[in-house]
């Protein structure tokens, strides 16, 4: 969830999609600007965190990369859960990954949190010349699924920090509270004769 202090957000973060999509890599790339030719496969989940500004504020996004393997699905309730935001996977290359998407998207409207702000990421866009998903059916499919969409290379780093920043802007900030719970400590002079007054 999103939590904030001053200008401070805090947003737990998780990435989902088909093993082999490069979920892992754009973790990779947006946090250590680093990409691999041969990631690993992740096992059950990893953590990462990263600060970014955003207008006057400070997001430091906790992000949970999720291990896209079949035999993990069943851990997955436990990384969206409570998350600000998600962003779900495919290979622009992998019809497969595209509908395994889709089935992320159907899970997370059934059993995420409906505040989620959530992007599809197509990517591995600099594999043209081997795309299967054309970025308008993906387009179209995002705006009637009421996510937002990019494609992205964690490879060039095309749209990588991008993603993250759009997510990152679209997160409801938290209004302070009106009347918050506790003692409010007042910084000024003690009203009245200047003699100062206390306590019961
Ligand atoms: N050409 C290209 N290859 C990529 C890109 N992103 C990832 N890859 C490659 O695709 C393979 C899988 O990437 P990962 O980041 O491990 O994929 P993942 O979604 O984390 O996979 P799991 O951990 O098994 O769920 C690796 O060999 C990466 O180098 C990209 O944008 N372009």
């Amino acid at each position: 969830m999103a939590s904030m202090g001053h200008n401070n957000l805090n947003a737990k973060l998780v990435l989902l999609g088909d093993m082999g999509a490069g979920k892992s890599s754009l973790v990779l790339r947006f946090v250590k600007g680093q990409f691999l030719e041969f990631q690993e496969s992740t096992i059950g989940a990893a953590f990462f965190s990263q600060t970014l500004a955003v207008n006057e504020a400070t997001v430091k996004f906790e992000i949970w990369d999720t291990a896209g393997q079949e035999r993990y699905h069943s851990l997955a309730p436990m990384y969206y859960r409570g998350a600000a935001a998600a962003i779900i996977v495919y290979d622009i290359t992998s019809t497969d990954s595209f509908a395994r998407a889709k089935k992320w998207v159907q899970e997370l409207q059934k059993q995420g949190n409906p505040n989620m702000v959530v992007a599809l990421a197509g990517n591995k866009a600099d594999l043209e010349d081997k795309r299967q998903v054309t970025a308008e059916e993906a387009r179209v499919y995002a705006e009637e699924n009421g996510l937002f969409f990019m494609e992205t290379s964690a490879k060039t780093a095309a749209n990588v920090n991008d993603i993250f920043y759009e997510i990152a802007k679209r997160l409801p900030r938290a209004q302070p509270a009106q009347n918050p719970a506790g003692m409010v400590l007042v910084d000024r002079p003690a009203e009245g004769s200047g003699a100062s007054s206390c306590c019961a």
